[in-house]
């Protein structure tokens, strides 16, 4: 029989129906038919997602199943999470900031929030560099790495600080402890072993964490992620998220909700491996696309990622003090700044939001009050011109020139190829039809380093119907706004770099409609950010222009208590 669930106005969007059966199937047994009132959705798309659902669109039938009603309303009371909040690791340095951290969570009491957690302070570094010096320093040694004595000195004294039993760690301390003596015997350290190492970070965090919640009276579940269906690629250190991930996270945090009410906190950053089924990673700062993630399997209102800054920035605050909070970004112009390396974001974070058009939220931990910055799908771009400066360095970039004569077809085709066959992405491209000039993602997104041999091996590929040069340690200025606008903001960057002296080698305004690259010597990329910064946001050149839009320009405090604005 088929059980026919009502949901008025909350069915209406996918996310939110394919929560609610998730939790209708852990509830009522998983063999269940459902068949959903208002959902838009097509019966071979929620089969895709791996449910069992009978899907009409008609509504006659269904809402005569006056049997399930009563059950319908039940559960929508009971699987209400609202919010995702993401802490990371500079919000949970100490002890008395996961007290701060579970005054904030609990100061939002008509929330229900479901918690991802990074690992506390520096831990990764920390776990990283153990890995590194237990490949060298033999077994016998392993125990007396410094880094390891260092984390475990943080996690116990944070226990100790809370009140809480050491056992809620001391396990996983120890198999750390082994870990890297089996590190150290075999000498070798893959990118699997580097995985599994660094999870111990979150996994312990969330663990004190949970417990800690869980003294003060708010109950409070720990979950590790690999555990409860964040499936991934296999590609180590930097793994992606795969689409069963999210009814199955949502099947289980629903069902664990319903038997048994506790706010969820989760391990940010981890996932397990669709054939291996090993714990991954989802490349450094990987907690902000878990919190998306979550996001969007519940269909949730809204995404927080709380951080030690007042949101997402004019630019990196560690290049230039006086950046200031922006407002309201877009999903595309967020995703940009992150790619082109604002550290603030995970690259990859913005896809689950953008596709469940769920709103994020990037606020501050050490100064909850100031209002953070709104990433949504649209806003109004008509006042906008710049929102943001991003520096990206260390790129390498490539003159390449064909050897043929002009109007030779093919030849982009051709080096275009032989990135493809290495596995090498491209970031920005400018073209002539016998030449190109294209900057290489240095790191692949963080995990890989583009190594020599690499480079040497592009260029050999190259040479063999084209003059190549190769020119290392420049920097990429991206210049996110509002590309509608791009000859004002050209005209006035350029300006700037004239009188810096500055040559520009390159420039890339693509498709995105929300950046205008620019490539720099390394050496010159910091001064120009700075200037770029002055020129634009700190001498009224916006208010200005007609019908600009100012950002906020009143000072505000980062974690440090370092004022930043005017
Ligand atoms: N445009 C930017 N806006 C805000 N912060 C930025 C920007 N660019 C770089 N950052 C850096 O990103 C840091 C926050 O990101 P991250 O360290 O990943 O936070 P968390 O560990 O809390 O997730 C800030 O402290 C700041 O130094
Ligand atoms: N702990 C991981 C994952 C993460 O997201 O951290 P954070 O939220 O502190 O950037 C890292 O350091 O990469």
């Amino acid at each position: 029989m088929a059980v026919a669930l009502r949901f008025p106005g909350l069915a209406r969007e996918p996310p939110a129906v394919l929560a609610i059966c998730a939790a209708a199937s852990s509830k009522l047994g998983r063999d269940q038919d459902f068949v959903c009132a208002s959902a838009r959705l097509p019966a071979q798309c929620w089969r895709r997602r791996g449910l069992v659902v009978r899907c009409q669109t008609g509504a006659a039938a269904v809402l005569r199943n006056e049997e399930a009603t009563p059950a319908a309303a039940a559960l929508k009371a009971d699987t209400g999470f609202t919010v995702v909040m993401k802490f990371g690791g500079s919000s949970l340095a100490s002890a008395d900031r996961m007290k701060e951290v579970a005054d904030l969570i609990l100061s939002f009491p008509e929330e229900t929030p479901v918690i991802v957690l990074s690992a506390m302070g520096k831990t990764t570094n920390n776990l990283l560099l153990a890995g590194e010096k237990a490949v060298s320093c033999g077994a016998p040694k392993a125990s007396e790495i410094p880094e390891l004595a260092v984390i475990k000195d943080l996690h116990l004294r944070t226990i100790d600080e809370l009140g809480l039993d050491r056992s809620v760690v001391s396990g996983l301390l120890d198999e750390l402890e082994q870990l890297l003596k089996g590190v150290a015997m075999m000498k070798e350290l893959t990118h699997r072993t580097r995985d599994y190492l660094v999870s111990f970070g979150e996994c312990m965090s969330t663990r004190i964490f949970a417990a800690y919640l869980n003294k003060l009276g708010k109950k409070a579940r720990q979950y590790d992620a690999f555990d409860i269906g964040f499936i991934t690629t296999d590609d180590f250190t930097n793994a992606d998220i795969l689409e069963v991930t999210y009814p199955a996270v949502a099947k289980r945090l629903h069902g664990d909700w319903m038997d048994d009410p506790a706010i969820p906190i989760v391990t940010g950053f981890l996932g397990k491996g669709c054939k291996s089924c090993a714990v991954t990673t989802l490349g450094r700062g990987g907690s902000d696309l878990t919190a998306t993630t979550i996001g969007k399997a519940l269909g949730l209102r809204e995404i927080q990622v709380w951080k030690d800054v007042d949101g997402v920035l004019t630019c990196d605050p560690n290049i230039y003090a006086k950046a200031i909070p922006v407002p309201y970004l877009t999903f595309d112009e967020a995703a940009e700044l992150a790619y082109f390396g604002a550290q603030v974001l995970h690259p990859q974070s913005m896809r689950p939001a953008r596709d469940g058009d769920i709103p994020v939220r990037v606020k501050n931990s050490y100064n909850r009050h100031a209002p953070g910055t709104v990433i949504t799908k649209a806003r109004d771009m008509s006042k906008s011109i710049l929102t943001s400066i991003v520096l990206k360095s260390n790129v390498t970039m490539l003159d390449i020139v064909s050897t043929r004569m002009l109007g030779q077809y093919g030849f982009l085709a051709k080096v275009f190829s032989i990135f493809e066959d290495l596995g090498i992405s491209v970031d920005c491209v400018a073209t002539s039809e016998v030449s190109i000039s294209l900057t290489l993602d240095p790191s692949k997104l963080w995990s890989r380093e583009l190594i020599q041999q690499e480079l040497d091996h592009v260029v050999e590929e190259l040479e063999k119907f084209a003059v190549v040069h190769l020119l290392q340690r420049r920097s990429i200025i991206s210049l996110i706004g509002n590309v509608q606008r791009s000859s004002l903001i050209l005209e006035k960057a350029f300006n700037v770099l004239r009188r810096k002296g500055v040559n520009v080698q390159m420039i890339s305004q693509g498709a995105s409609k929300v950046n205008i690259s620019l490539v720099v010597n390394d050496s010159e990329g910091k001064e120009c950010v700075q200037a770029l910064h002055s020129a634009f946001f700190e001498n009224g050149f916006m208010s200005e222009v007609e019908g600009a839009d100012v950002p906020q320009n009143g000072a505000s405090l980062n974690s440090n208590g370092t004022i930043y604005g005017n």
